[in-house]
């Protein structure tokens, strides 16, 4: 069963994202050298590379998931509240259990993400339709095709309100009527004060802020 709401959501609004001049290793290589941007709220960044180029490794150091050699990522939230309840990281792997149904997926993500900081999500069941697939409710997600999880990982994005999307490849496997619909959800977080920032090899079917690509010079 859905829990309640929040009934007075908070604004996405908060002070900027920095990341000063990060430097990451993985396997003692140095993946990213000097990576630095400033994001404040209502705008978005595309992290795009060729494989290899640290994408995913910088969204996993952003997300405070990979230690750095150098740098830091300054996350500005309001005063007593934890970075931690601010970002939302949606990896490569959908984080969907295949024996629990659909609705019950999103009920645990909904459980383990909200937060005072976070409260006026939308209920499991809203989160289902908002993403097309309230008709899969009770469907175990083992027998789900690769899109249809991928919008259900998704829908984890509007079970609990945090202003910091960092998404990888979140298009993967999305038809292109899903993707259009995807597109417009980032295009309204950021209008509704949120940040973005998104590793994707795909267009995102809205302008960015700014572009970064890795291993090729910097922001564009
Ligand atoms: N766990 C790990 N241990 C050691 N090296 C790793 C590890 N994970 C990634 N790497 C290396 O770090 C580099 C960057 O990988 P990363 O996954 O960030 O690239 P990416 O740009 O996201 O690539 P893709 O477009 O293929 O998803 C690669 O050379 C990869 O081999």
């Amino acid at each position: 069963m859905d829990t309640p709401q929040d009934p007075e959501p908070k604004a996405l609004a908060f002070t900027p994202l920095v990341a000063d001049s990060l430097c990451v290793e993985r396997g003692r290589r140095l993946v990213l050298e000097n990576v630095s941007f400033s994001l404040t709220s209502g705008e978005s960044l595309r992290v795009t590379g060729r494989n290899g180029a640290g994408k995913s490794t910088l969204l996993r150091a952003l997300a405070g998931l990979l230690p750095m050699r150098s740098g830091r990522v300054r996350l500005g939230v309001a005063e007593g509240e934890d970075t931690l309840v601010a970002t939302h990281y949606l990896a490569h792997a959908d984080g969907l259990r295949g024996v629990l149904t659909a609705l019950e997926n999103l009920q645990f993500w909904r459980a383990l993400l909200s937060a005072p900081a976070s409260a006026g999500g939308l209920s499991p069941s809203e989160a289902l339709a908002r993403v097309g697939l309230a008709a899969l409710a009770e469907t175990p997600i083992g027998v789900l095709s690769a899109g249809q999880k991928r919008r259900i990982a998704l829908a984890r994005l509007f079970v609990a309100r945090r202003p910091l999307w960092l998404l990888d490849e979140p298009l993967t496997a999305l038809d292109s009527k899903a993707r259009d619909h995807f597109a417009q959800a980032m295009r309204e977080h950021c209008q509704e004060g949120g940040i973005l920032v998104v590793a994707t090899h795909d267009p995102l079917g809205f302008e960015t802020t700014r572009t970064l690509e890795l291993g090729a010079g910097g922001l564009i």
